[in-house]
Formats: C-alpha cells, sequence, structure tokens
C-alpha cells in the first residue's frame, strides 16, 4: 500500500455505498464490511470520507483493521501534505452520540436472528448495546462460537415424505416444541422496560425456556408470574462468596415448582474484560435485583458486568456440588463445559446435565468454539450424551444451528443475544425470535429429509464434521507435552 492518498480524493467516497476512511494514517474502503461491522455499520459511516483514528482507537487494537480487511481494500497511505482546515474541523466531531429510539426498525421487517441484534446497536442505548454484543478482549472466541457453526456441513437426504415433522423434545423433564431455551443473560432491563418478564412470557407462549439469570433486572417472582402458574423455567445460579446468601436462594427455589433444573454457571470465575463495556462510563446506575451490586465506574472503566459481578465465588471446585446437592433437590446443570475431560467429571460427579458454553465469548477469550467441544465430546466421551443431557450454546442463530447440535446427540440449545435484544420489542419481539428460528429449524428439517429431531439426536448421518475435525484437540500433541509437564 505504497501510494499515496490526497483528501480530495477520499472525500469522493463519503456515503455508505462507497465509503473510505483514515485510520492511523491509512486510507481504507470499508464500503463491503460496514454492513457486517459488529458495531454497527453506523459507527463506520459516520466517518465515511473523514479521519475515523480517534474513534477507532478508542474501541480497537491498533491492527485489528489490517488483519481484518482484504488488500484490495487497502488503499495506500493518508497524504498528510493535502490536509485542509475543513479536513480538520470535520474529523474532530463529536465522537460519541446516542442512537435515536426513532430508527428502530419496525417488527416486522426483522426476518432472521441477526437483525434483531442489528435492529438494537442501531436504535438501543449505547451503553446497553455495548453491555449486550460485548465480549472479552479481542473477541476471537465469540467470532469463533459464531462462524464454526457454518463450517458443519448437512448430508441431506432427498424424497423422504416431509409433510409432517416432529420438533418436540423433553429437556429436564419439561416439554417443549423445539429444543430451546433463552440463555440467562442478566439485567436484561437494560433492552427493554419489560426486562426478563418479555423473556419469560414469549418463552411460554413459544412453548420454550426461558432461563433466567442471578444477575436478573427482576426477582424470581416477576418472572415466574410472566408466564402461566404451571410453565416451566430453569434457574441459573452464580456461587456468591457469601455462601450463606447462595443458599438461601437454593432453599427459596425449592418452594417454586416451576423452576426445573439448576444451571450453576463455572465458567466465569472472575468477569472478564469486554473492553465495548468498559469504554462507556456512565455514571447512571443500575442494579442488579437478586444480589443488590450497584455497578460503578472505577479504573479499569465502567464494565457493567464486571462492576456488577464481583459477589462471583471464585473459590468454587467440583467438591462444592455436593454442596448444592445438600441444598436444592433441582436437576444440577454446569454450564460452562469446555473439554471432555470436564463433561466426565460432571457425569461422575451425578450431574444430570452439562451445557456446552464459554458464556458467548465473554469468559476466556481463546477458548474453543462450543460446537468444536460438542465435536470433542462426542470423539472422546460419547457416552456421556446417553447418561445426562448435554446442551450447548453460542452463536447459536439458525434453525439448521439446532438441528446441528441435536444430530451430534445434543438434547437442547441456548440462544442468547437475539433473544436479550429482542426485549426491546417486548414480549412480541421475543415470540418473532422464537418463531423464525422454529420456522428456519422445520425448513432444515425438511430439506435434510428429517421427520422426527428426537430420532435423529445423535445421528451423525446427516452431517460431514471433516472440516471442523482438524481444529480438535489432537492426542499427539498432549502426548507431546506430556513429558515436560511431569517434570515441572
Ligand atoms: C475493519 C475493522 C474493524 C473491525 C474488525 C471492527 C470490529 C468491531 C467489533 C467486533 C465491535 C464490537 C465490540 C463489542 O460489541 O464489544 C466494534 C465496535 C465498534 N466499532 Fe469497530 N471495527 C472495525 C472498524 C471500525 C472503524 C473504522 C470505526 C470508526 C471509525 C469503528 C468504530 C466502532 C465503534 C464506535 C464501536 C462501538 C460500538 C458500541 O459499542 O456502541 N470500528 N467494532
Ligand atoms: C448480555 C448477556 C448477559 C449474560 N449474563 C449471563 C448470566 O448472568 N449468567 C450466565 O450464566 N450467562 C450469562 N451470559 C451468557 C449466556 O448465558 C450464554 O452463554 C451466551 O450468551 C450464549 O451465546 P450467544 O449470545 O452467542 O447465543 C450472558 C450473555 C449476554 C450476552
Amino acid at each position: 500500500m505504497a501510494q499515496k492518498v490526497s483528501v480530495a480524493e477520499i472525500a469522493k467516497h463519503a456515503n455508505p455505498d462507497d465509503c473510505w476512511i483514515v485510520v492511523n494514517g491509512k486510507v481504507y474502503d470499508l464500503s463491503t464490511f460496514a454492513p457486517e461491522h459488529p458495531g454497527g455499520p453506523d459507527m463506520i459511516y459516520k466517518w465515511a470520507g473523514k479521519d475515523g483514528s480517534k474513534t477507532y482507537n478508542d474501541y480497537h487494537a491498533k491492527d485489528l483493521i489490517e488483519k481484518s480487511l482484504s488488500e484490495a481494500d487497502k488503499k495506500g497511505e493518508f497524504d498528510e501534505s493535502t490536509v485542509t482546515q475543513t479536513w480538520i474541523d470535520a474529523s474532530k466531531e463529536e465522537t460519541i452520540s446516542e442512537p435515536d429510539p426513532n430508527e428502530k426498525p419496525p417488527l416486522s421487517s426483522l426476518i432472521n436472528l441477526d437483525d434483531f441484534e442489528r435492529a438494537f446497536a442501531k436504535s438501543g442505548a449505547q451503553k446497553a448495546n455495548a453491555y449486550i454484543s460485548g465480549a472479552s478482549n479481542d473477541l476471537l472466541t465469540y467470532n469463533a462460537n459464531k462462524t464454526f457453526w457454518q463450517k458443519l456441513w448437512f448430508r441431506p437426504r432427498i424424497m423422504r415424505n416431509v409433510s409432517t415433522l416432529n420438533t418436540k423434545m423433553t429437556m429436564f423433564g419439561c416439554d417443549v416444541v423445539m429444543p430451546v431455551w433463552i440463555c440467562p443473560m442478566g439485567i436484561a432491563k437494560t433492552a427493554g422496560p419489560e426486562g426478563e418478564t418479555a423473556l419469560g412470557a414469549g418463552a411460554a407462549a413459544s412453548g420454550i425456556v426461558h432461563c433466567m439469570s442471578t444477575t436478573a433486572s427482576f426477582g424470581v417472582e416477576d418472572i415466574l408470574a410472566s408466564a402461566p402458574p404451571t410453565y416451566p423455567f430453569f434457574f441459573q445460579l452464580y456461587v456468591d462468596k457469601q455462601r450463606h446468601k447462595t443458599e438461601a436462594v437454593l432453599q427459596k427455589l425449592e418452594k417454586m415448582d416451576q423452576i426445573k433444573a439448576l444451571f450453576i454457571t463455572v465458567d466465569l470465575a472472575v468477569v472478564s474484560k469486554r473492553e465495548a463495556d468498559e469504554r462507556i462510563r456512565t455514571q447512571e446506575s443500575t442494579s442488579v435485583y437478586m444480589s443488590g451490586e450497584k455497578n460503578k465506574v472505577d479504573k479499569k472503566g465502567g464494565g457493567l458486568a464486571r462492576t456488577t459481578g464481583s459477589f462471583i465465588d471464585w473459590a468454587l471446585s467440583w467438591e462444592d456440588l455436593a454442596w448444592v446437592r445438600k441444598h436444592s433437590s433441582l436437576a444440577i446443570v454446569v454450564k460452562g463445559i469446555q473439554s471432555a475431560a470436564d463433561a466426565k467429571l460432571a457425569l461422575q460427579m451425578g450431574c444430570q446435565g452439562i451445557v456446552v458454553s464459554n458464556h458467548g465469548g465473554r469468559a476466556l477469550d481463546s477458548a474453543p468454539a462450543t460446537i468444536l467441544v460438542l465435536l470433542e465430546l462426542r470423539r472422546d466421551c460419547p457416552e456421556v450424551f446417553e447418561k445426562m443431557e448435554v446442551h450447548v450454546d453460542g452463536g447459536i442463530r439458525r434453525g439448521s444451528d439446532i438441528l446441528k447440535a441435536v444430530c451430534l446427540g445434543a438434547r437442547g440449545v441456548g440462544v442468547g443475544r437475539p433473544f436479550q435484544c429482542s426485549v426491546a420489542y417486548d414480549r412480541e419481539g421475543v415470540e418473532s425470535a422464537a418463531a423464525i428460528l422454529q420456522d428456519e429449524l422445520e425448513t432444515a428439517m425438511r430439506l435434510c429429509g428429517v421427520t422426527d429431531l428426537e430420532k435423529v439426536r445423535g445421528d451423525l448421518s446427516y452431517l460431514n464434521t471433516s472440516e471442523l475435525e482438524q481444529y480438535l484437540p489432537k492426542p499427539q500433541v498432549r502426548s507431546l507435552f506430556a513429558g515436560l509437564r511431569s517434570r515441572l
């Protein structure tokens, strides 16, 4: 990229369809990338034909843009000698402005789950969007979760009479219309005033289950009341450093017949660094209903999850499952399994289920994509799929992803961010997102020649896993390091 590009030339490319931006002394064509920009296209369009370095550097690692764009999109060096006062003034524009809530697209225009996230990025408060869409450090695991589902291919069968279908499944004793649960996500009120009550009501209306979070913005009673009196829910537990507080929660849950399983989250011993969230230092007080924690701003930034999550006990260990069992008769599900070794341990400890999860890329960055872990379990401990319920979440955005997970042996899948964003449209939004998934699942089944989801659970004959197999941890790598480990 030796060529020098002048201010006059850049100014000719100042609209969404033809969008050049200067970042750190280099000129980039972001026209193709902008619609897929995870922070929303408007963040890019705002700088079309200008110098966006300040904003870019506020949110991104310096070399990200170089690594992300193709050579064809790198237009050359910025020619500093052509700078004018008008150019300097234009590039000084205020860098943070709240999106306009009136920009919210109508619900009927959202036709896939990504649309819900994009709509929220456009019309939700910046802080809320940073909290919900964000993930740890360089977003490696977040991005891998999504893209690795796309590396698993189907092997469809044809002429199977797909006129009638069964998408039903049983998850922890609950009959569901399709094997989907809405992930536990903290502070859903950040997305819309109905918060978790929209998730509860929407799940019930759609025949799926909502797993409510310990860090919900509403109390358990309010969330349960959003659904018919006997409708099932799951409860996600963060173990509190003050164990008596967790014991009190467990005691309370014992009296609530609607709660059918306890998902204990184990992948977040400490809340990770989510930079988009940290950078927006809001003083506005947001509180977590159940723990009473309030968000704050400190030296590290204003991360909502981090500043409200310090109560989580990092001393939690496998032995503590016996303590949980003493205080709860619910099905115990370990959420955050990231290896076959830990899946086997969960089985040995008598758990009723596991969730293969990395917190949607919000815990350890560089943790493996969840689809890879599911595949590792199939290879290294296939017995876990029969002896307990195996679930998976992370990057599941299509009905076809659900079918893939079930064919690998999963009994259910969790879907996170799109549902949180759907809360911006209240319970109708949640129902609409679920209906899209149901419709896509049915279409994928019909086109794959599958008529009964329960019957194909664990049936690898519908899948081509070859592309993914190269990414699985290899036994020889383990033996390569075995000697070293034994010396340490
Ligand atoms: C091709 C290079 C780029 C990549 C790969 C990229 C990637 C991302 C990602 C992954 C996020 C989401 C962070 C999160 O939700 O936690 C984000 C947010 C953001 N990006 Fe970029 N970006 C790029 C270029 C740019 C440029 C050129 C600008 C502006 C000049 C920009 C401005 C922003 C802003 C302001 C946000 C925060 C949005 C919010 O949280 O409300 N990005 N970007
Ligand atoms: C805004 C937000 C809040 C979350 N809060 C929690 C939580 O309180 N407890 C928990 O176990 N997981 C939490 N998670 C992780 C989700 O339960 C789930 O593992 C993840 O979102 C799945 O990935 P996906 O968003 O790509 O579907 C949260 C995720 C998001 C996006």
